[in-house]
């Protein structure tokens, strides 16, 4: 049985993920569990990377591990031949601690430190996005120092607002991110990275935002891009080597979401890069782009114990989990909505509608609003979908839980690839005051 297109099945009433029992996973490792089926990261990194292939295109796709980031997970998708974004310096870590090709690996971020360029340089990282002025003087400084080049993308704002929440938006005019090609900030920094000494601008980086469902907007970003790119090639016979398209593919959460197939991403943005190039009769540039959310997303989904159920009479029945926006920040910071299912009663038919609280805290603290159920008891299990983007990856320690533990299941076998945070985890940087 599918579910709502997850692709989970389900066996004697319990929902089964990568072959294996949810209910036996939640009785052995405990409540709340993140829970990934690592064939779907798999077939989800393939999408891509066949779709490129097919089309005879010379690209690289690199997982933008902010999405979900973990020694186990940069594993699986070295594994998949894709490269890596890394924002920080704990992302950066965390790629070195997997042993993922340093080659492969591009530093992002808004407002870099000089820890974060000096290790990028330091471990001859692949690539360096700059994202604005300051991090040209950084990098020039520590490429000096180092006595090294470095490659790098420059990361443009083409002033388009993608048909998204407002916080992940990040293309628009109005945004902390890149370069902006209409006022001129994008020309005045090529004119500084162009012929630099040190700094090799291998092409131009472009991120529109995060779960967007038409291809509309980054074709348009590609048209912005392309127009500023024929005016460096008049002026001073710039071919870029490199163009990246960034990531923000859209996934289903709920049935009211209607995404396209991952490779009709790659196609259309492939097909626009061929068109623009051949207009400019200039060699087709390498295509990277950087999915996050569609590659771990869909994969993940987070088990919860249920406890508490408050009923007001005519208005809502409260149902209460032992997580929340501890380990799911997304509805409270985004009013992300979720779908779910008693995972112990997955084919039961639906007898009331109910709303999922968490145990913060905060009124605010609701994982899903209005779900269909059949009866609840104490103690059952709850599973919600699609949280393997930010999920772990924006988990904090409100109200001093500790973080929970996940599992990769595949082919019937299961892995703790994070281990539960115990009380120990939670204090271990707190000092006495007596
Ligand atoms: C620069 C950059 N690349 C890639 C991503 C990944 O986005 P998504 O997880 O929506 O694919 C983000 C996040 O929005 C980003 O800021
Ligand atoms: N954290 C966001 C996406 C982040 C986008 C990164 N620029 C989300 O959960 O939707």
């Amino acid at each position: 049985m599918i579910i709502d297109n997850h692709p989970f099945s389900v066996d004697q009433g319990h929902l089964m993920i990568g072959g294996l029992n949810t209910i036996d996973l939640a009785k052995k490792y405990g409540t709340p569990l993140y829970v990934y089926d690592v064939s779907l990261i798999r077939k989800n990194c393939r999408a891509f990377v066949n779709t490129f292939e097919r089309l005879d295109i010379k690209a690289q796709v690199a997982y933008a591990s902010k999405a979900f980031s973990s020694i186990a997970m940069l594993q699986v998708v070295k594994q998949e031949n894709l490269s890596l974004d890394v924002v920080s310096e704990g992302e950066l870590y965390t790629a070195l601690q997997a042993d993922f090709p340093v080659e492969r690996i591009h530093l992002h971020g808004n407002n870099k430190s000089m820890n974060e360029v000096n290790m990028a340089i330091e471990h001859d990282i692949g690539c360096i996005v700059i994202d604005n002025f300051h991090d040209i003087a950084l990098v020039d400084t520590l490429l000096k120092k180092h006595d090294k080049q470095m490659d790098v993308l420059m990361r443009v704002t083409p002033g388009i607002e993608s048909k998204t929440h407002q916080y992940i938006m990040t293309g628009n005019e109005d945004s902390k991110f890149g370069f902006n090609l209409r006022n001129g900030q994008a020309y005045k920094a090529f004119q500084l990275l162009h012929n630099h000494p040190f700094i090799r601008l291998k092409g131009l980086h472009c991120h529109i935002g995060s779960q967007i469902f038409e291809t509309d907007r980054f074709l348009m970003a590609a048209d912005h891009l392309f127009a500023e790119i024929a005016k460096w090639r008049e002026l001073y016979g710039y071919i870029p080597e490199v163009l990246n398209l960034g990531g923000g593919f859209g996934i289903r959460y709920t049935e009211e979401d209607n995404p396209i197939q991952l490779s009709r991403y790659a196609e259309a943005l492939a097909e626009a890069v061929k068109q623009h190039a051949a207009k400019l009769s200039i060699p087709l540039p390498e295509i990277w782009i950087e999915p996050g959310r569609s590659i771990a997303g869909n994969a993940g989904i987070t088990l919860y114990t249920v406890g508490a159920m408050k009923q007001i009479p005519g208005v809502r029945q409260y149902l209460s989990v032992d997580g929340g926006l501890t380990d799911n920040l997304r509805p409270a910071l985004y009013q992300a909505k979720y779908d779910g299912v008693i995972a112990n009663k997955a084919d039961f038919p639906p007898t009331q509608t109910v709303s999922i609280a968490g145990k913060c805290c905060e009124s605010g603290d609701m994982l899903i609003w209005d779900l269909p159920v059949p009866d609840v008891d104490d103690g059952d299990i709850l599973a919600v979908f699609s949280t393997g983007a930010y999920g772990y990856s924006m988990a904090n320690h409100y109200n001093r839980f500790p973080n929970p533990a996940v599992i990769f299941a595949e082919d019937g076998i299961d892995k703790l690839v994070v281990a539960r945070e115990t009380y120990q985890d939670v204090v271990k940087h707190d000092l006495s005051y007596e």
